[in-house]
Parts: structure tokens; C-alpha cells; sequence
């Protein structure tokens, strides 16, 4: 089963709605989900155009109580109080990195940590010094809901980004994290590590 994007917290749906797709998914059989997302490149060594796999996450939403698991739990899918400390498979990892390793594009692809804000506005200077300070590599707006619903009922879970910007640290420069960055870098040639996907 394969979905055409998805829907986020900030197009005003709650965090449950934007993980439905999750939970139909289980329900159908799949075992195993792949998620792929867009996000700005925090750590000085990404550029542009590079792959992260992610190894963790932090999440900023359920840091102020917004989990797509907020209310009454249902069991039929998993426990009230699922674990989170292995939640990006990493024997999925190591099978992403082996192919990393066979293809010679390990100088693009790297392994590192996704945070999640609720968006829709990109970050200031301030918070992305913050951001890399707690230890997050990339940023993005989506992902971590879906992993939490997903481990909740038992998936395997590999994740990826795709570097779509790079985050502006300095503060004084005319620089701006433009949307229509974003988008082009989702949309020229496909990037060197497109086999490896
Ligand atoms: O669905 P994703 O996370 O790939 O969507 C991208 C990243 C942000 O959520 C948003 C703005 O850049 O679009
Ligand atoms: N910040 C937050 N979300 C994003 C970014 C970013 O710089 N790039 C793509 N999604």
C-alpha cells in the first residue's frame, strides 16, 4: 500500500486524523511502514539534496501534551503506554545502510536524529540553534505522529528525509528558509541516492 502525501497538524486536522492512515494500514495486514519526509537540514555536514535516516526523534508536540494517542486508549490497537526507545528499526537500518554502503553514496546519506514541530511557520534563528543544541539533526512538521501510532500497534517503522534546506543559524543575514526552495529541491532531477529508495 503506497499513499500520495499526507495530511498535517497544521492544516487543522487533530494529530489523530493525520495518523488514520497508519492504523487501516495495520488493519489490512502491513507489518512493516516506510515514511519519507521533507526537512531542513540543522547539522553543518548536510547539504542539500541528502538523505537522513532516521535513527530517533524528539517530539516537540508531545512535549506540550499533542500525541495522537491522547484519550480513551484502544487495546485492540496496542498499550496505553507504548515504548518509544527503539522505535526506528534498526535492523531496517542496517539493511538501508548496507545498500548505502553497496551503491558508494555513503557522503550523502547519513543516520541522525528528526525533531517535529507543529509548523506551519519555519523556525526562528533562536529555536534552530535550540533545536541543535538538544541534539536534532533535521527538522520537519510531519513523521513523528505516524511513528507513534505505528509502534503503538506493533510495526516495524523505517524512516528517511530528504534535506530539502538548509537551516539559517546566523542571525543578520538576508537569507530566508523560502518555501519554493523546498518545493524545487522535491522536484528537479531525481537526487543520486533515488536507486537506493
Ligand atoms: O509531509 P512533509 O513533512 O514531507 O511536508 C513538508 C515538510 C513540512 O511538513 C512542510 C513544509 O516544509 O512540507
Ligand atoms: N523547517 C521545518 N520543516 C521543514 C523545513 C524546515 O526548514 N524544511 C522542510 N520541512
Amino acid at each position: 500500500m503506497c499513499m500520495k502525501g499526507r495530511v498535517h497538524r497544521y492544516e487543522g486536522y487533530p494529530m489523530w486524523k493525520t495518523t488514520v492512515p497508519i492504523r487501516v494500514m495495520r488493519l489490512v495486514g502491513v507489518s512493516d511502514v516506510i515514511i519519507s519526509t521533507a526537512t531542513g537540514g540543522l547539522n553543518r555536514g548536510y547539504k542539500i539534496g541528502d538523505v537522513m535516516i532516521i535513527k530517533d526523534h524528539i517530539n516537540m508536540p508531545g512535549f506540550s501534551g499533542d500525541s495522537p494517542l491522547i484519550g480513551k486508549n484502544d487495546e485492540r490497537f496496542g498499550p496505553r503506554f507504548p515504548g518509544m526507545s527503539n522505535a526506528y528499526d534498526k535492523q531496517l537500518r542496517q539493511e538501508a545502510k548496507n545498500v548505502v554502503k553497496e551503491m558508494g553514496i555513503e557522503e550523502s546519506v547519513h543516520e541522525g536524529v528528526y525533531v517535529m514541530l507543529g509548523g506551519p511557520s519555519y523556525e526562528t534563528v533562536a529555536e534552530l540553534r535550540l533545536l541543535r543544541l538538544l541534539g536534532a539533526d533535521a527538522v520537519g512538521m510531519s513523521t513523528v505522529a505516524e511513528v507513534v501510532v505505528a509502534r503503538h500497534c506493533g510495526m516495524r517503522v523505517f524512516a528517511f528525509s530528504l534535506i530539502t534546506n538548509k537551516c539559517i543559524m546566523d542571525w543578520d543575514t538576508d537569507d530566508e528558509p523560502l518555501h519554493t526552495e523546498m518545493l524545487s529541491s522535491h522536484s528537479g532531477e531525481p537526487p543520486d541516492q533515488m536507486p537506493a529508495v
